[in-house]
């Protein structure tokens, strides 16, 4: 749906001129959920800026619905962005104007008459939860009902795309998890494309299906969340990976606890579904001659199931774990061969 084709934005500096948005090629597809993530300064936001043309490029091609709206006249390109809706940090709203005013906002623009107007504002506002408030001013609201507003005003178009800036990034985490909830709502009830930028990774796993990593202006890395969490292949996005999976807390206790294990070996196992290491475990048990010892485990959901890590410490005869892991490799799970105790 989305086409994203050797995408290049250039912005003039001294003494170098800087990159932002480095030869991008990416496609995203309709109805998907998918994220960018990035740390301060990856080229996020710029690229997000070049998909409605808030920024034109220095060079390189963006064809949505196949409508390349990198060479649309102004006249044009003012009809095609109403297809693409966007919301943002920090809400960008009309501070002197009500919920409902605020909604109906784009649909002034767009020449909506008056009564389609509150026909459809009435709708956003069932639709984004804030029967009730109407007729209040943002300053009365919170931050999660702001960005419901925000929410509200970007689909009153019904755009095919929506544009997701940080868009959680000023709320608290219960917060932040209710307007996701919201996002995952409208994809699965309207089909709406939605594009989201974030520096954090959880918010990547709880509603994307695909993930893009980007660093100095380029893809580092793209697949499924639930292959990215799995297989982390650059540097940068195992640091991702780390943020939502790894503790440093559980590090310590889990080095204290390696502490006590003279031999056998530690092994990290990277499983699929919640039960899948439950049963692995018992069966290398029962199956060999081997003390198996869980350290510690994570398990996380994904908007494609659960995937989780588990620290088991293995000992018996050298020959005999080896058959163990064996095991454990034929099955689902993932073995690594972490730190050997001897
Ligand atoms: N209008 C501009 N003029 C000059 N340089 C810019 C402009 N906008 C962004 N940049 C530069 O482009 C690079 C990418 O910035 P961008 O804001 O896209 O990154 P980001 O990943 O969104 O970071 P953050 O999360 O901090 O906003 C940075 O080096 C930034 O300084």
């Amino acid at each position: 749906m989305i086409s994203i084709r050797g995408l290049t934005k250039v912005f003039p500096a001294k003494p170098n001129n800087i990159m932002a948005v480095d030869n991008l090629d990416l496609e995203i597809n309709k109805g998907e959920i998918f994220g960018v993530i990035g740390y301060s300064g990856a080229g996020k936001s710029t690229f997000i800026r070049l998909l409605n043309r808030l920024e034109d490029p220095t060079s390189g091609q963006i064809t949505i619905d196949e409508h390349d709206i990198t060479s649309m006249p102004k006249q044009q390109l003012r009809r095609s962005r109403q297809e693409i809706g966007m919301i943002f940090q920090h809400f960008n709203l009309l501070w002197s104007r009500t919920v409902r005013e605020n909604i109906a906002f784009p649909l002034e623009i767009a020449g909506v008459p008056k009564r389609k107007r509150l026909e459809r504002v009435d709708e956003l506002i069932e639709l984004v939860g804030l029967s009730g408030r109407e007729d209040a001013y943002p300053a009365q609201l919170s931050g999660g009902q702001k960005q419901r507003v925000g929410i509200a005003r970007a689909l009153a178009n019904n755009p095919k795309v929506l544009l997701c800036d940080e868009a959680t990034s000023a709320l608290d985490p219960d917060t932040t998890d209710s307007i996701l909830r919201l996002l995952v709502d409208i994809n699965e009830k309207l089909g709406l494309t939605i594009i989201l930028i974030t520096h954090e990774m959880h918010v990547i796993r709880k509603i994307c299906h695909r993930v893009a990593v980007m660093e100095a202006g380029k893809i580092a890395e793209q697949g499924e969340v639930l292959d990215v969490f799995l297989h982390p292949q650059q540097p940068v996005t195992k640091r991702f990976v780390e943020q939502v999976m790894g503790d440093k807390d559980q590090e310590d206790s889990l080095k204290i606890l390696m502490e006590n294990y003279q031999k056998g070996k530690v092994l990290r196992l990277h499983f699929l579904g919640e039960t899948t290491n439950q049963a692995v475990i018992s069966q290398v048990s029962k199956q060999f001659d081997v003390a198996v010892n869980i350290l510690q485990g994570k398990v996380t959901q994904t908007q494609k199931g659960a995937y989780g890590t588990l620290f088991i410490h293995i000992d018996g005869e050298e020959a005999e774990i080896e058959k163990a892991i064996d095991y454990m490799e034929s099955t689902s799970v993932e073995v690594e061969v972490d730190i050997d105790v001897k």
